[in-house]
């Protein structure tokens, strides 16, 4: 089959600029993430490139609703989406050159590029110069909201709740997710968990403002689990958060007060010290079972329970009581999912609660995808 001369602008003629690749990428600190528009003449991306990460996608299938205000007409494609890890970045620009995904499935390299995160400034030489097209520079914190706020308008089921009793996701319909006052999803408390943390209070499209950020994150918590284990790959991570026992490591409060803490209301299984059993151990005692699987565990909870904790005081402070936990931190994590649930009803007692998204991490470029659409190419400005 003939492919059509201008493959996407065909059903992206009236806003997309015709220079404009349907592509846009995220360079984040831990991962640079793809996505691109495919039409269905289009042939797959080659097997190799694509092997090792996960490929997730809208389908025509999938029951995304198409927005007349975007033009995107997806049913007439899909968006797909790809991960490459941020030590890989020159790998995954010549990936961007060999699948000629910047030539928007046609004959002509098209001139730009949307591209935000860190690395759309750190990499943006190297990447003209092997791609030949611009990359224009997108603001992360404008593409992540604006990213998110399509997939909660526009995407049946994208947003979860994760019943941490009997682990078990609770989707949410477009019009689940909208407050009563407000018919809308705002406003919200959004809680980007990346390589670091990003805390923004969202009130409209396009009115956010970042209130609060924190280094401890997903980096960190990958970080010392490598640090302190022999773990290579993060698929260990949920095999070993299901099995490991923290209890070998933490130190609770019934091990300080033999029980519960009755006039505070703290009960003994409660952590009072993350990772305080290695702390007090005895020079003379023998060694402890504590394994990698404990070690594991109890890292992610003290992650877990800290951004919880981060997040309910962010969400008090700003007066909103939904609460959007993103990012590639919690992509494919249950046991995240259910810690930070936990947390969040924890501190709030009950009145809050903490809400997921499926496309985690791919947000920022989604929203970078869609903010190419209106502009001419040209530098944006940051606040
Ligand atoms: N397969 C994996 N390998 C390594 N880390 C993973 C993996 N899957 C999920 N993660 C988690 O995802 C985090 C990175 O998330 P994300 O891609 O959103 O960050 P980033 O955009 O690169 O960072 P930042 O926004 O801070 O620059 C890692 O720190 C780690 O905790
Ligand atoms: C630096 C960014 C914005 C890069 O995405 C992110 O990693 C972050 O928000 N880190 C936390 C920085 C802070 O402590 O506010």
């Amino acid at each position: 089959m003939t492919e059509p001369p201008i493959g996407p602008l065909v059903v992206l003629e009236k806003k997309w600029p015709n220079n404009l690749a349907p592509v846009a990428v995220d360079i984040g600190g831990s991962f640079t993430k793809i996505v691109y528009w495919r039409p269905p003449y289009a042939p797959t991306l080659p097997e190799y490139v694509v092997r090792d990460f996960k490929d997730s996608f809208f389908s025509a299938s999938a029951p995304l609703k198409p927005d007349p205000s975007l033009a995107v007409d997806i049913s007439e494609g899909s968006l797909r989406f790809l991960k490459f890890p941020s030590s890989r970045n020159v790998e995954f620009i010549d990936f961007i050159r060999d699948t000629k995904l910047h030539h928007a499935w046609g004959e002509n390299k098209m001139k730009t590029i949307c591209a935000t995160g860190g690395g759309a400034y750190k990499y943006k030489e190297l990447a003209e110069e092997r791609l030949g097209t611009v990359f224009t520079q997108k603001d992360e914190m404008k593409c992540l909201v604006k990213g998110l706020n399509f997939c909660l308008n526009h995407v049946d089921r994208e947003a979860f709740h994760y019943n941490f009793e009997e682990d078990k996701e609770e989707f949410l319909s477009v019009d689940q997710i909208k407050s009563t006052e407000t018919n809308s999803p705002f406003p919200y408390l959004l809680v980007n968990i990346g390589s670091g943390i990003s805390i923004l209070k969202v009130e409209g499209e396009n009115k956010f403002e970042r209130v609060s950020g924190s280094s401890l994150g997903g980096g960190t918590f990958w970080g010392l689990a490598k640090a302190l284990t022999d773990i290579k790959n993060f698929d260990e991570v949920r095999e070993l958060s299901q099995s490991g026992d923290n209890r070998n490591v933490d130190l609770l409060v019934g091990d300080i007060y033999g029980g519960d803490y009755s006039t505070l209301g703290l009960k003994a299984e409660l952590i009072a010290s993350s990772f305080g059993k290695i702390a007090v151990k005895r020079e003379d005692a023998p060694p402890s079972d504590y394994n990698k699987a404990d070690v594991i565990k109890s890292l992610l909870f003290m992650i877990s329970n800290n951004i919880g904790q981060i997040a309910y005081l962010n969400a008090q402070t700003c007066g909103v009581e939904k609460i959007i936990f993103t990012g590639g931190f919690l992509q494919d994590n249950s046991y995240v999912w259910s810690r930070l649930s936990y947390a969040v009803q924890f501190w709030s007692v009950g009145k809050m609660k903490a809400t997921f998204v499926q496309h985690n991490s791919y947000l920022g470029s989604l929203g970078a995808l869609f903010s190419g659409q209106n502009d001419k190419g040209t530098k944006e400005k940051t606040k």
